[in-house]
């Protein structure tokens, strides 16, 4: 039996004058995952928050962080981003030369560790890290903005970091564009997390349970039996 699909909307999309009052408003609409981005004008074109944001959050559910660091360099902020809560730490294997350095030093923090590829990297940079991954999330978009559409030229590479993943357990995320029309095909091709924003966001609070019920049912009716 494979995992169910897990859905992770992305706090970049939510309303940041009240965002204790938007974690508590998509933990009851059904979050699996809360996925925080942050961005540090640097990496990417663009600044959101840093561990100090989470950590004023983190009160607000219980539900698993999944804190996607487009930053860099990452090594220095580790240990700040574990302490302010986060579940598990991603980063990009462009940020820097040393991606095991990182990921032991997530480890070291107790934290589960993923590995981000920009939609223009190819597959073939997760092999060399694979016993140390929890977690592989691919771009479908450029990252630093929400709301831009999804790349569909991404979808292969799905496909191919799947195979890679073979019998490991290691949570295979997409995060870009998500909608009800693209979830579906990011889960065929076999993705198992989907992270959304805008499509989760829109239409604010009472919409949020049933933009997050339609992405989830698109995306496990079109699930493959990759598991
Ligand atoms: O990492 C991100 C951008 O770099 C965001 O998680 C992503 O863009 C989500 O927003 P949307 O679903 O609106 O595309
Ligand atoms: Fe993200």
């Amino acid at each position: 039996m494979s995992a169910p699909i897990r859905i992770a909307p992305s706090i970049l999309s939510a309303d940041f004058s009240k965002l204790g009052e938007e974690v508590r408003a998509i933990d009851a609409a059904g979050a699996d995952w809360i996925h925080c981005d942050v961005m540090d004008g640097h990496f990417v074109p663009n600044i959101t928050f840093g561990p100090d944001v989470l950590k004023a959050i983190r009160p607000h559910t219980t539900k698993f962080f999944d804190v996607h660091l487009m930053i860099a360099p990452v090594d220095p902020y580790v240990e700040a981003f574990a302490k302010a809560g986060a579940d598990l730490i991603s980063f990009h294997v462009e940020a820097g030369p040393h991606p095991h350095r990182t990921l032991q030093a997530i480890k070291a923090q107790g934290k589960q560790a993923g590995i981000v590829l920009n939609p223009g990297t190819p597959a073939a940079m997760v092999e060399p890290l694979l016993d140390d991954l929890d977690l592989i999330l691919l771009m479908t978009v450029n990252p630093g903005f929400g709301g831009q559409s999804f790349i569909h030229s991404v979808l292969p590479k799905i496909a191919q970091v799947r195979a890679l993943i073979g019998e490991r357990p290691i949570s295979l995320e997409i995060d870009g564009g998500a909608t009800v029309e693209t979830a579906p095909l990011a889960a065929k091709a076999g993705a198992d997390v989907i992270v959304a924003g805008s499509a989760v966001f829109k239409g604010g609070p009472s919409a949020y349970a049933g933009n997050i019920a339609a992405i989830r049912k698109a995306a496990e009716a079109a699930r493959g039996d990759w598991v």
